[in-house]
């Protein structure tokens, strides 16, 4: 498989080239250049698989010919092997015609394990191939960070600096990067936002002489292996539930939109997606964008669910492209003149095309909280602040005889301050993380500048401390 820019300025790569790339040189980002489609009988095949088998198969096509289907098949058993819930993704029904899939069994406890977990794999194997080695720098608003440092941590031909913004985490999901003391691993808390993080790393990318001295890589969903590694559990839900001679909607707590694409994609190989919905928090341009086609910037308030915390969505100018006919000129300029005037006029019959599929819904604090208990009070589930988001969107929008599947995307445990003013009931860790709060911590703080962060970068790779 060849992948594509979607600014349509950078040269076409091979799966293993766009793994070590991240993002594409124009500053897009890299999408297959033809989708891969599956038959009705493709998808049965799958049907009873177990998971990692399940996985490995649905991303062989986007691995070919540079990865073959057993070699995935073996990083795949590998990567979900330390997975707590031997299903990897179970499936658990909440209300009528509402199912939670839970993605949180991995060894951070949030739906980013999914995919790092392969990718830390992928790397390693595309790295021994190659003999090379790569920096990881990556923006975290709560869960990419530790997910990212467990895949990465100890591997020889990696260094992995992570960006957070510095007090807008829980310190739950702070402790988990922060306490991991390999050499390999550096954490810099930022002065600034989760967005400030993100255009901070994508600057590091588009400075080409610091890109190539430091081999940089990324593992944010700007990475097209990320989203290639979270499109089977929509797969596996959906065969569960009766695909593919049903069809069966989705509902995604959402951030910088990498989940639900991952959804989307699954759509446009064949699976039977009726439905997408978006779950926001107070950051909520995606849902603004959806009922009003108001695509406009505010500033990022922080809410109950920080890991949501972003207004601007890198994985947004995926759908666009597609929206658009893949216009790559048209793409470009429309994300150029959004990052300028922090709004972008999108074509009304592009919005019309969104809105035939998408929906979204945004809850407040308030609501958030109330969600909480009123899902355990009638189902007795006990839902993070960020999955119960998408299971009352997916409440509100589900339709009569189509399954809906609300992703959930951490176990409530990493936000414990909130479970226990909305339910009164305090989440245990699990019995690996059970001494989180006694460990030491390491990171350095740092101002959001381009050249404090390059400083703190090769301050990691020399060896420097983050105390
Ligand atoms: C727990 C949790 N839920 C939802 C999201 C949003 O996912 P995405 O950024 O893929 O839209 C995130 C962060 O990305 C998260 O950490
Ligand atoms: N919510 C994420 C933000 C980064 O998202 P990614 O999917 O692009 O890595 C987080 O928890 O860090």
């Amino acid at each position: 498989m060849r992948y594509i820019s979607t600014r349509g300025n950078a040269p076409a790569l091979s799966f293993s080239d766009v793994l070590l790339t991240g993002l594409a040189e124009d500053g897009g980002l890299y999408l297959p250049e033809t989708w891969p489609e599956f038959s009705l009988s493709d998808w049965r095949a799958l049907r009873g698989l177990p998971y990692p088998e399940l996985a490995a198969r649905v991303m062989a096509p986007f691995a070919a010919p540079d990865i073959s289907f057993e070699t995935l098949k073996t990083l795949c058993e590998r990567a979900y092997a330390g997975f707590s819930h031997p299903a990897v993704v179970p499936l658990t029904q909440v209300d009528d015609g509402l199912f939670v899939q839970e993605l949180f069994h991995g060894p951070t406890l949030a739906f980013k394990d999914m995919a790092m977990q392969v990718l830390g794999h992928l790397f390693e194997h595309v790295l021994t191939q190659r003999n090379e080695r790569v920096t990881i720098v990556a923006a975290t608003s709560g869960d990419t960070g530790s997910a990212a440092i467990e895949a990465c941590r100890g591997r020889e031909r990696l260094s992995v600096v992570i960006l957070h913004p510095k007090g807008r985490t829980s310190e739950v999901q702070r402790r988990q990067m922060t306490t991991v003391l390999e050499p390999n691993v550096t954490n810099l808390a930022v002065e600034g936002t989760f967005d400030d993080c993100q255009d901070l790393v994508k600057a590091l990318f588009a400075d080409m002489s610091f890109r190539r001295e430091m081999n940089l890589s990324a593992v944010n969903s700007i990475n097209w292996a990320r989203i290639a590694a979270q499109i089977p559990y929509y797969v596996h839900a959906a065969l569960a539930l009766g695909a593919p001679e049903r069809e069966v909607s989705f509902a995604v707590p959402t951030g910088n939109f990498g989940n639900i694409l991952a959804a989307w994609a699954a759509r446009r190989m064949g699976l039977p997606i009726r439905h997408l919905c978006v779950g926001s928090n107070r950051n909520d341009i995606l849902t603004r964008f959806l009922n009003a086609n108001d695509m406009t910037i505010k500033g990022v308030v922080p809410s109950l669910s920080p890991s949501m915390d972003i207004q601007v969505s890198s994985n947004f100018e995926r759908l666009l492209f597609e929206l658009l006919g893949r216009d790559a000129k048209r793409c470009a300029e429309l994300m150029t003149g959004f990052r300028a005037s922090g709004h972008m006029d999108i074509p009304a019959e592009t919005w019309e095309r969104a809105r035939d599929l998408f929906s979204g819904l945004a809850l407040d604090d308030a609501q958030t909280e109330a969600a909480i208990r009123s899902v355990h009070l009638r189902s007795g589930y006990l839902a993070d602040p960020h999955s119960v988001i998408g299971i009352e969107a997916g409440r509100q929008f589900r339709q009569p005889g189509i399954p809906m599947v609300a992703e959930a995307t951490a176990h409530p445990a990493k936000f414990p301050d909130a479970m226990v003013a909305a339910t009164g009931i305090l989440p245990a860790l699990p019995p690996h993380m059970a001494d989180l709060f006694e460990r030491r911590e390491r990171y350095r703080t740092v101002p959001a500048t381009q050249n404090a962060i390059k400083d703190a970068v090769r301050a990691a790779l020399a060896g420097g401390s983050t105390d």
